[in-house]
């Protein structure tokens, strides 16, 4: 397999470094040439290890048999939602189910609860994130979920920060994967070490929320030209939880290896979109470590979940906005969730 990077990428960049060398002499190729060449090699490159990893992908997918129980594929918690937001919680727990969970779980604050139930029959929602036994109610759920995504739509509060940082507890102790994402990023941005070398962590930041955890734990926003290296920094700082830098590629790492995705997804920015990929990347964790290494091929399971979710949400981006433009919303991409699900891992 091509993936582990290491190696691998050195031999290949050390071969087009020598490569466009020889050009350059050979050819007189001005300098503008050989940097287009070296970006297209590199872009050659990434495209490759996407594919490989996208390979790996398919074999996680756990089979649809008659012989399964309902939560077999998935009890997934999303830990979120809070009077200004009711609809990221929603977009994160929606797409965990769409995606091929059993049964999806919101903790939100009391108030946001009624809302989020009224959007979709399908959530089970428990109105427990601003009660001071908010991380007991929390915690006698946890024996029963499989993965948490947290943060989504979850706000600032901080009473329901503190709550959050006891379920993050929680969930360590009982050796739960984690996503983190939106405002529970701001959370890990003032206490980085809630999550420091916690393994089966994935980080999932937009740009901002990049720049706001690399200024916490490198004092350094890492905003240079160098987003695979910005994106390995800050994952080996956290003790090799794996971080998601999403944007116009979205850049993986575990602190060894750099993945990036760019499979194609639409120009349209609408929120939500982050939403998707928390509740999505949720599922495909779970799947992925419960596969075991012979599926995976020795490559980290948290890379390839983030490469399937990164991959996915793009690819409903896409295929919502062939239909629907710039009215695209995050509702029309969750319905692309089946069939860009089906053409990307089923096909
Ligand atoms: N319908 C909903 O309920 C939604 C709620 N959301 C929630 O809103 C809360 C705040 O999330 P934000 O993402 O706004 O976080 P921040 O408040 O950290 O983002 C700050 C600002 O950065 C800007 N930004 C994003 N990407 C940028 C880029 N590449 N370059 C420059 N500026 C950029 C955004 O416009 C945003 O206003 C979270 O709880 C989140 O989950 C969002 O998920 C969107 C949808
Ligand atoms: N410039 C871009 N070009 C293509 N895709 C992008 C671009 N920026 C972000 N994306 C894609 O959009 C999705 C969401 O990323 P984004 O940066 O919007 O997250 P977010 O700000 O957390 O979203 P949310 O509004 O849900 O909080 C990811 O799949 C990412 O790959
Ligand atoms: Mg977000």
């Amino acid at each position: 397999m091509a993936l582990p990077a290491g190696a691998g990428a050195l031999l290949a960049g050390a071969a087009a470094v020598a490569l466009l060398s020889a050009a350059l002499v050979l050819y007189e190729l001005s300098p503008d040439a050989v940097l287009q060449r070296a970006f297209s090699l590199h872009k050659a490159h990434s495209i490759k290890d996407m594919e490989n990893a996208l390979q790996l992908v398919r074999n996680i997918i756990p089979p649809l048999t008659s012989q399964k129980h309902k939560g077999q594929d998935g009890r997934i918690g999303v830990v979120g939602g809070c009077q200004e937001y009711t609809g990221a919680p929603y977009f994160a727990a929606i797409s965990a189910l769409k995606v091929g969970a059993d049964l999806s779980h919101v903790f939100c604050t009391r108030e946001a609860a009624p809302v989020i139930k009224s959007y979709s029959p399908e959530l089970i929602v428990h109105p427990v994130l601003d009660s001071p036994s908010a991380v007991h109610d929390v915690e006698e759920w946890l024996p029963r979920l499989h993965a948490l995504v947290v943060g989504p739509g979850l706000g600032r509060n901080d009473a329901l920060l503190e709550n959050v940082k006891g379920i993050l507890e929680a969930s360590k102790a009982r050796d739960i994967p984690v996503v983190i994402d939106a405002d529970g990023l701001w959370l890990i941005a003032r206490h980085p070490a809630l999550i420091q070398g916690y393994r089966k962590a994935v980080l999932t930041p937009n740009h901002v929320e990049f720049g706001r955890l690399s200024e916490a734990v490198l004092r350094d926003p890492g905003n240079g030209s160098d987003r695979r290296e910005a994106v390995r920094r800050l994952s080996r700082a956290l003790g090799n939880v794996t971080v998601v830098q999403k944007g116009e590629r979205d850049v993986i790492s575990d602190g060894e290896q750099v993945l990036e995705c760019v499979q194609e997804g639409s120009g349209r920015r609408c929120g939500g979109q982050g939403d998707l990929l928390s509740g999505a990347l949720g599922v495909l964790v779970h799947w992925a470590l419960r596969a075991g290494p012979e599926k995976t091929n020795g490559c980290s399971p948290l890379l390839l979940a983030a490469m399937g979710a990164c991959s996915l949400t793009r690819q409903c981006s896409r295929q919502a906005f062939q239909k629907h433009g710039r009215s695209t919303t995050t509702t029309d991409m969750i319905a692309e969730v089946g069939p860009a699900f089906r053409s990307l891992f089923e096909a």
